[in-house]
C-alpha cells in the first residue's frame, strides 16, 4: 500500500545516540497495554480497532442519512464543539475547495459549523444567513449537555421548524449523541429525529471515525468508505505485531517523548504548507492537548500554517527560546496543476520562476525552512503524505490517534480523560445561576465581591 511516511532523522540528531531507541521497551509496553486494555482509561479504547470493525452496512446507513440531508438542504449546520466538531471540519476543509462558499457549488450543500462558541454576533449572523434557506442541522454532542452546542441547537431547531414546519424539520434534523443520556437524546426521542449513537467507549477527541465525523463528511460529498479504508490500513501498519522500528506511531511517540524528557522541548508545533490543513492541526491540538496536558505534564501542542506564519511566527521559531520542535505535514502532490506565467517586462523579477509549478516554489520554501530551523536549533519531524484525499487523511487520523494513545501512556498520564475542562464550566454555571449550582453560585459571588 502507498502510505504516509514518517521521517525523524532531523529530530533524532538533537538527541544523544540511541535516545529514541531507548524508548522502545516503554513504547512497546504502552502499545501492549492499549491492546490488552490494561492502561489507565481502558474504558475508552473503542477507537483502537474502530476502522477495521466498521461494516459496509453501517457506512451505508450513514450515507443514506447524508443523502436525505443532501437532497433536502442547501445548507447543513453541524452543531458541535471539541471532539464533536474538529474532526469533521478538519476533513471537510482538507478535502474541499478553499473557496467553496463562493463558487456556488450546486452539487453539494454548504456545510456550516456552529455550537463551537458563544459569540452573539456569530450566531446572529448565522441565523440571518439561514433566513429563507432550506437548511438542516446535525446536532452532535456525546454528553448531550454541552452548553455551547445546546444553546445553538435551541436557536436552530426553532428557526428550522419556523421556516420548514415541524414535519419537514423532523426529516432534516439528525442527532449524534449518547444512546440514552443527555438533552440531545431527549429532544431526538421526543421529536422522532434520526439518531446515531456515539459509543460509550470512544471519547470525543477520538470520535471522528464514528458518525460524529462520518455523517458531516458524507454530507459534504466526500467518500467515507475511502476515509475509513485509509484508517484501517494504518491500523494494520501500526498493529501490535509491527516491530518498533517499522511502526510509525511507535516511533513518533518515542521521539516526541525523548524530545520532551531528554531535550527540554516542551512545545510541538504542527506545521503545514497547505492552508487546507489548518483545521487538521486544530483537531490534532485537541487530541494531544486534552490527552497529555495533565498532572503538571505534557507537551504544549501548537500549530502554524506555512509559509503564511513564517511572516509572523517565523522570527520566534528561528531565534526564540529553544523549547520547541516542529512536526511538518508535507503533501507530496497537490490535486491541481498551476504554472507561473512568463512576463515580457519582468517588472517583478520573477521570470526565473516562469514555467515552474507553484508547488515547486512551495517545496523549496519547505526545504529551505527545514534547513534554517534545524540550523536554528529546532528539531524537525516530517510526515509526507502522497496527496490530500480521503484515503490518506484516513491514514493520518488513525496514525495520530494511536500515536497519542501510546505517547500518553509513555508520559505516564491517562490519555483518555479531561478532568481539567470542568473547572471553567463549574464557574460559568455558578455565575449563571444554573439550578443545582446554588452553593457554588454563593461562593463565587462572595469571592468576586471580595476581589473587587
Ligand atoms: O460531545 P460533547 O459531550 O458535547 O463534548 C464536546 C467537548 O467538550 C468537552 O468539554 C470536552 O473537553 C471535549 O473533550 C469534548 O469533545
Amino acid at each position: 500500500m502507498n502510505t504516509i511516511c514518517l521521517n525523524i532523522t532531523k529530530a533524532a540528531q538533537f538527541l544523544a545516540d540511541g535516545a529514541v531507541n531507548a524508548y522502545e521497551a516503554k513504547v512497546n509496553d504502552a502499545r501492549k497495554a492499549l491492546e490488552e486494555g490494561t492502561c489507565p482509561g481502558n474504558d475508552f479504547l473503542g477507537w483502537l480497532h474502530l476502522p477495521t470493525s466498521i461494516t459496509p452496512a453501517f457506512l451505508q446507513e450513514i450515507q443514506d442519512c447524508a443523502n436525505v440531508l443532501r437532497d433536502n438542504c442547501e445548507a447543513i449546520v453541524v452543531a458541535g464543539i471539541g471532539g464533536s466538531y474538529l474532526g469533521a471540519r478538519a476533513v471537510i476543509e482538507a478535502l474541499g475547495n478553499s473557496f467553496g462558499w463562493l463558487v456556488g457549488d450546486k452539487k453539494n450543500p454548504v456545510i456550516l459549523f456552529a455550537g463551537n462558541n458563544i459569540g452573539e454576533d456569530y450566531l446572529s449572523e448565522l441565523t440571518d444567513y439561514l433566513k429563507g434557506k432550506k437548511f438542516g442541522v446535525i446536532n452532535i454532542s456525546k454528553s448531550g449537555t454541552t452548553t455551547e452546542t445546546a444553546l445553538t441547537f435551541r436557536l436552530l431547531k426553532k428557526q428550522c421548524e419556523d421556516q420548514r414546519g415541524k414535519e419537514e424539520a423532523r426529516k432534516v434534523i439528525v442527532a449524534v449523541t449518547d444512546a440514552t443520556k443527555g438533552a440531545a437524546r431527549a429532544a431526538a426521542t421526543k421529536e422522532g429525529y434520526k439518531t446515531f449513537v456515539i459509543p460509550d467507549n470512544v471519547g470525543g477527541r477520538f470520535s471522528v471515525l464514528t458518525p460524529v465525523g462520518l455523517l458531516p463528511i458524507a454530507c459534504a460529498g466526500f467518500d467515507i468508505t475511502k476515509l475509513v479504508g485509509g484508517a484501517a490500513d494504518m491500523e494494520k501498519a501500526c498493529g501490535i505485531d509491527v516491530p518498533f522500528s517499522e511502526n510509525p506511531a511507535a516511533l513518533y511517540a518515542a521521539v516526541r517523548n525523548a524530545l520532551y524528557a531528554e531535550a527540554g522541548k516542551k512545545i510541538e508545533i504542527m506545521v503545514n504548507y497547505q492552508p487546507k490543513l489548518h483545521f487538521f492541526s486544530e483537531w490534532w491540538k485537541q487530541l494531544y492537548g486534552e490527552s497529555e496536558g495533565k498532572d503538571g505534564k505534557g507537551i504544549f501542542p501548537a500549530s502554524c500554517d506555512f509559509t503564511t506564519d513564517l511572516h509572523s511566527m517565523g522570527q520566534w521559531i528561528q531565534q526564540g527560546e529553544r523549547t520547541i520542535y516542529e512536526t511538518v505535514i508535507s503533501v507530496e502532490e497537490p490535486n491541481s496543476h498551476l504554472l507561473f506565467p512568463s512576463d515580457e517586462e519582468n517588472l517583478d523579477g520573477l521570470n526565473f520562476l516562469a514555467g515552474k509549478r507553484v508547488d515547486e516554489v512551495n517545496k523549496m520554501a519547505e526545504l529551505g525552512t527545514r534547513l534554517a530551523h534545524v540550523d536554528g536549533g529546532v528539531p524537525n519531524i516530517r510526515i509526507s503524505v502522497p496527496k490530500l484525499d480521503e484515503y490518506y487523511i484516513g491514514q493520518l487520523i488513525y496514525f495520530f490517534e494511536i500515536a497519542c494513545g501510546i505517547s500518553g501512556n509513555v508520559l505516564g498520564v491517562n490519555p483518555f480523560n479531561q478532568p481539567g475542562v470542568e473547572a471553567y464550566k463549574k464557574n460559568m454555571f455558578a455565575l449563571l445561576d444554573k439550578p443545582g449550582y446554588e452553593a457554588d453560585s454563593k461562593a463565587i459571588k462572595e469571592r468576586l465581591a471580595n476581589e473587587i
